[in-house]
């Protein structure tokens, strides 16, 4: 991938047309590791999201009479597209968010894998019906056939760092369940999901079906939110984020995948090299942008020395520069993100935890930075760094690492290392998160497993069928046989 090509003004995808927004405003992209300005997307007026949500109503009633297989066709075809301008748009998510070249590539074939079986799931999903004589009094000739029905018009928002395979988690089943969708990317993130549509358009996506909504969240947002065009809101992002839109939504359902505090545990029993493998990847790939990244080690004090030695040597192994090298760590998506890390390594370090590697750092790149002797005091045990620093905090029983993994706001995922598989899932069980990973990362695939946040990690859940379950409503027709 050369690092020369210019790109163009993005522009607003309304009724299958490419417009320029008539607020006459855009916003300049900038890399955050290159000195340029990627391109411009569009500010777009009020008056236009009610152009694109009226467009998106009329589009769904017919496209909810697509028959399944027909639906599936534009979806095989947006897959193919994507796969077929992988190189394109790998380049652009590297630009523009700053992911490793071959990850950013991975991205973009993982999501082309995702639409794929989100069109088989969808095609093999089916009703139930219901005999009335289970429940006293009822009766044989009363039947319920329960159907799942689209929604309707589906907000899709989605946050930076996957900018287009978390984008296309959220169209690609709203659209198999007959769903129009308004879809907002992140700004940052813009350009790669500007992309993505084109693919979208290329496949023949009937018009008005999906609108393309850009401008900044702190703009446009509120009035997505509160819209009353729309039906169900699919947002990825920040916890203050999603609960602030959580306050706005009025009666419509909500699936918030948000942020997260991913604890690794470590017994005292664990094999180390292996825990120690898992948790230097979950922590720090892509700088520790990933809201499943592992952002904090609970282990026993009995192994503690052995395991951050182990950590330690893996930490200075890590590669560190631009993402066009396949660095693992690259710099962080803007200044501002690295100037809160570097704040969060700074109240440690002044409340007295080690700095067993790292705590350096150029303008928005940190290198891996990996704190030992961190106390609850510490902002750093409890706050969501989404940059490559690792606290470690020393416990003294199984007791003390649940009590601490549970204090946490966040209940996203945890990781428990052990070969004790009893006492994994007795910790497991007691686990506040979405999902737990016993001898393993924390991490969202495969794909089609559900994934879900609870406390302020979210609401509702993804992964592909939960996807599509979220996305339509049940439906019950009865139907009283007369004899
Ligand atoms: N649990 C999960 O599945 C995941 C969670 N995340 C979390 O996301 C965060 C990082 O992503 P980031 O993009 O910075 O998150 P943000 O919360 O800043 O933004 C997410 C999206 O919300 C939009 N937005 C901003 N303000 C509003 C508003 N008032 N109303 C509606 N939408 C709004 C943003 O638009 P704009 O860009 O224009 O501001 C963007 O599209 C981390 O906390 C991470 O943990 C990330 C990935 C997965
Ligand atoms: O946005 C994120 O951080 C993802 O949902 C995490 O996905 P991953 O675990 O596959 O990196």
């Amino acid at each position: 991938m050369t690092s020369k090509t210019k790109l163009p003004t993005y522009k607003i995808y309304i009724n299958g047309e490419w417009r320029e927004s008539s607020s006459g405003q855009t916003i300049d992209i900038q890399s955050p590791y290159l000195p340029e300005t990627l391109g411009k997307v569009q500010s777009i007026t009020q008056d236009e999201v009610d152009e694109i949500i009226s467009f998106a109503q009329a589009a769904q009633k017919d496209w909810a009479e697509v028959s399944l297989q027909d639906r599936a066709k534009y979806l095989y075809r947006w897959a193919d597209e994507l796969v077929n301008m992988q190189d394109e748009l790998a380049e652009i998510i590297m630009k523009e968010v700053g992911k490793g070249a071959n990850d950013a590539k991975k991205e973009v074939v993982r999501t082309a894998d995702f639409i794929r079986y989100t069109v088989e799931e969808a095609l093999h999903m089916h009703g139930e019906s219901m005999l009335g004589d289970s429940f006293p009094g009822g009766s044989k000739s009363k039947i319920a056939i329960i159907n799942r029905v689209p929604r309707g018009v589906v907000l899709a928002i989605s946050p930076f760092n996957y900018p287009v395979n978390l984008s296309a988690a959220k169209i690609a089943p709203a659209l198999m369940a007959g769903n129009a969708v308004v879809f907002k990317p992140a700004t940052q993130g813009a350009l790669s999901g500007t992309k993505m549509i084109e693919a979208l358009d290329k496949a023949g996506l009937p018009k008005g079906l999906l609108g393309l909504v850009t401008g900044r969240g702190s703009v446009i947002g509120d009035y997505l939110v509160e819209h009353k065009g729309i039906n169900m809101i699919s947002f990825t992002g920040g916890t203050n984020t999603g609960v602030q839109l959580a306050k706005k939504a009025t009666m419509v359902p909500l699936v918030l995948e948000l942020g997260g505090k991913d604890p690794g545990i470590v017994r005292e029993d664990a094999d180390l090299q292996e825990a120690a493998k898992h948790i230097i990847s979950g922590a720090f790939s892509y700088s520790g942008q990933r809201c499943t990244a592992i952002k904090r080690v609970l282990v026993h004090d009995s192994v503690a020395d052995e395991l951050v030695a182990l950590l330690k040597e893996q930490v200075e192994k890590l590669s560190v520069g631009s993402p066009e090298e396949n660095n693992v760590i690259v710099p962080l998506i803007n200044d501002k993100s690295a100037d809160f890390v570097q704040h969060l390594v700074d109240d440690a370090v002044e409340k007295g935890a080690t700095v067993v590697a790292g705590n350096k750092r150029e303008g928005n790149l940190i290198y891996p930075t990996l704190l030992d002797q961190v106390t609850e005091e510490m902002e750093v045990a409890w706050e969501e760094p989404f940059g490559p620093i690792l606290p470690i905090i020393r416990v003294s029983s199984d007791e003390e690492a649940i009590r601490i993994a549970n204090e946490s706001e966040f209940g996203l995922q945890a990781s428990v290392f052990t070969k004790d598989i009893n006492r994994a899932f007795a910790i497991a069980n007691r686990i506040e998160a979405g999902s737990v990973q016993i001898n393993g990362r924390t991490e969202r695939g495969p794909d089609h497993f559900p994934f879900i946040g609870v406390k302020g990690s979210g609401m509702g859940a993804q992964g592909i069928r939960k996807s599509l379950e979220s996305m339509t409503q049940e439906k019950v027709t009865v139907l009283n046989i007369v004899e």
